[in-house]
């Protein structure tokens, strides 16, 4: 599925999003404007976008004078698990996390663009790990299948996951490239 932009691309905000995206929902519904979230003053911009047929979608507003991260809400105050919390290393989490951790919990599928560096990994990992964890039989096999455009950011994902999942038990992450011996 193609994706928009509704902002003007720049160096640090890629056309295509990366290995954040996840497929669009098939809801069938028309699709909707997005809602505008006036944002703090405090935070850097942070483009949260559905996909067109996705009904709950939720942007945060960009600000001029952006110059953090991060949201006021704790990993530590989340509904998610405590082995999960356990493994984050982080307090807060950034905006795009804040923006999307309900979102992912509630099973929605999101198409999200933030900037580089702006905490996307766990904002895509940890929903799909909390998912999994209400999953009552569970099958052999991969349960969770993040593509990535590059070698480095496919190992950087790798890391980030085995961080997470370093207080569950009964997960096993791995990754595989091409163009290697
Ligand atoms: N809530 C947080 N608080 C502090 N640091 C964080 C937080 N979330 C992620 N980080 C750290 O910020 C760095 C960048 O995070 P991450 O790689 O997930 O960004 P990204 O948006 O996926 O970047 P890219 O677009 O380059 O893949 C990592 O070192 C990560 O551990």
């Amino acid at each position: 599925m193609a994706t928009r932009s509704r902002r003007p691309r720049t160096e640090d905000s890629p056309a295509m999003p990366r290995a954040t995206t996840v497929g669009a929902s098939a809801t069938g519904r028309p699709s909707k404007k997005l809602k505008q979230t006036p944002a703090p003053a405090t935070v850097i911009p942070v483009q949260v976008q559905a996909a067109p047929q996705v009904p709950a979608a939720l942007e945060r507003a960009e600000s001029p004078t952006a110059s953090r991260h991060f949201s006021d809400r704790k990993f530590q105050d989340a509904n998610i698990s405590t082995q999960s919390k356990a493994g984050i290393e982080h307090e807060f989490m950034s905006d795009v996390q804040a923006a999307t951790l309900d979102l992912g919990l509630a099973g929605k599928d999101l198409l999200v663009q933030a900037k580089t560096g702006t905490g996307k990994t766990i904002a895509f990992l940890l929903p799909a790990i909390e998912r999994l964890l209400k999953v009552k039989q569970r099958l052999a096999g991969i349960s969770v299948l993040v593509l990535a455009p590059t070698r480095e950011l496919a190992l950087q994902i790798e890391e980030e996951a085995q961080i997470l999942l370093k207080h569950h038990n009964g997960f096993k992450v791995g990754h595989v490239i091409g163009g290697t011996n």
